[in-house]
């Protein structure tokens, strides 16, 4: 885990200090550590607006949530489809202009989504916690917030915007982070799907407890490089002990024909989550459908 931190509020700790600090002057090495550093201003500005005990308070009254693991395994005809609502992304600049997220979210449903995955950064993304709302308001798949968390609080507040799923990226959290967001995530009824790029951050993950499911990016964050082999070889060292513990493997990113999707799965990916190429097709829910029939 080699993210540096940039916290812009000393008075908000970062959880036990066990990350490298950069210099108020420091450019940042990555588009990753680049997306942290945003995302610290980014909570700290949530924080302004609604503080913790307000969210807290808030959430006394919210529904119980979906339950998304048990939306990808219940699958008939594995591999599960958690298909994402993406406007942009840094490596691809904007996907798709003319962007309705609920329309999109209405069209994946029909298509046979198992789940639903709503980008909610706005800087690099251009997503929203607004969309998740206005998706929240109008499916009925669970959902998963996708985004960059770094504080208990985020976890909270996607909650609070109707997420049933968070993601904890292990190459932006400390082991002792994760441990504690994984707790959290739990206790607020929600599911964590924990992600991995390679062996070394499968290791840290596969050491911590209640992982129930594990997300392999075949996409590296830092460099933007996508290759299928990513899940296939660290499904081919470690599968065996994620069956073992009952682990259930979401393959991430760069799944464009329905060739990919046969390949991941042959590997042992029980679930895929794909954006980009759905997205840029005219009916994202039609493409859906077309890759899993
Ligand atoms: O998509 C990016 O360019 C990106 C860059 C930096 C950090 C994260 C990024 N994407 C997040 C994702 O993991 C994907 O949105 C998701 O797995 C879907 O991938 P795809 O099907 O290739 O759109």
């Amino acid at each position: 885990m080699q993210i540096r931190r940039r916290p812009p509020n000393p008075a908000v700790n970062v959880a036990y200090m066990l990350y490298q600090i950069a210099a108020p002057d420091a450019d940042p090495q990555n588009i990753l550590e680049e997306i942290v550093w945003q995302k610290e201003k980014e909570v700290d500005q949530f924080r302004e607006k609604l503080p913790l005990h307000e969210v807290q308070r808030q959430l006394l009254n919210a529904p119980a949530r979906k339950d998304f693991l048990a939306a990808l395994t219940a699958v008939a005809k594995p591999p599960a489809v958690i298909a994402e609502v993406k406007k942009a992304s840094p490596s691809k600049g904007v996907i798709r202009a003319d962007f309705d997220p609920v329309a999109i979210a209405q069209s994946y449903q029909q298509g046979g989504a198992a789940c639903l995955s709503v980008l909610t950064d706005k800087k690099f993304f251009q997503g929203g916690f607004e969309n998740l709302k206005l998706i929240r308001a109008a499916v009925d798949l669970p959902l998963l917030c996708k985004d960059f968390i770094i504080y208990p609080y985020q976890i909270q507040w996607a909650k609070l915007h109707g997420a049933d799923a968070v993601l904890l990226i292990a190459a932006i959290l400390s082991d002792k982070d994760l441990q504690y967001f994984l707790k959290i995530t739990k206790k607020l009824g929600m599911t964590a799907l924990v992600e991995v790029h390679d062996q070394a951050e499968f290791d840290r993950v596969l050491a911590l407890d209640g992982v129930e499911l594990l997300g392999i990016n075949n996409r590296d964050l830092t460099t933007f490089n996508v290759d299928l082999q990513t899940t296939c070889e660290l499904l081919a060292a470690r599968g065996t002990q994620l069956s073992e513990r009952g682990i259930t493997v979401v393959s991430e990113s760069g799944i464009h024909q329905p060739e990919d999707l046969l390949k991941v799965a042959a590997s042992g990916a029980n679930a895929v989550l794909i954006g980009e190429s759905f997205m840029k097709q005219p009916d994202p829910g039609i493409a859906l459908k077309q890759m899993i029939q």
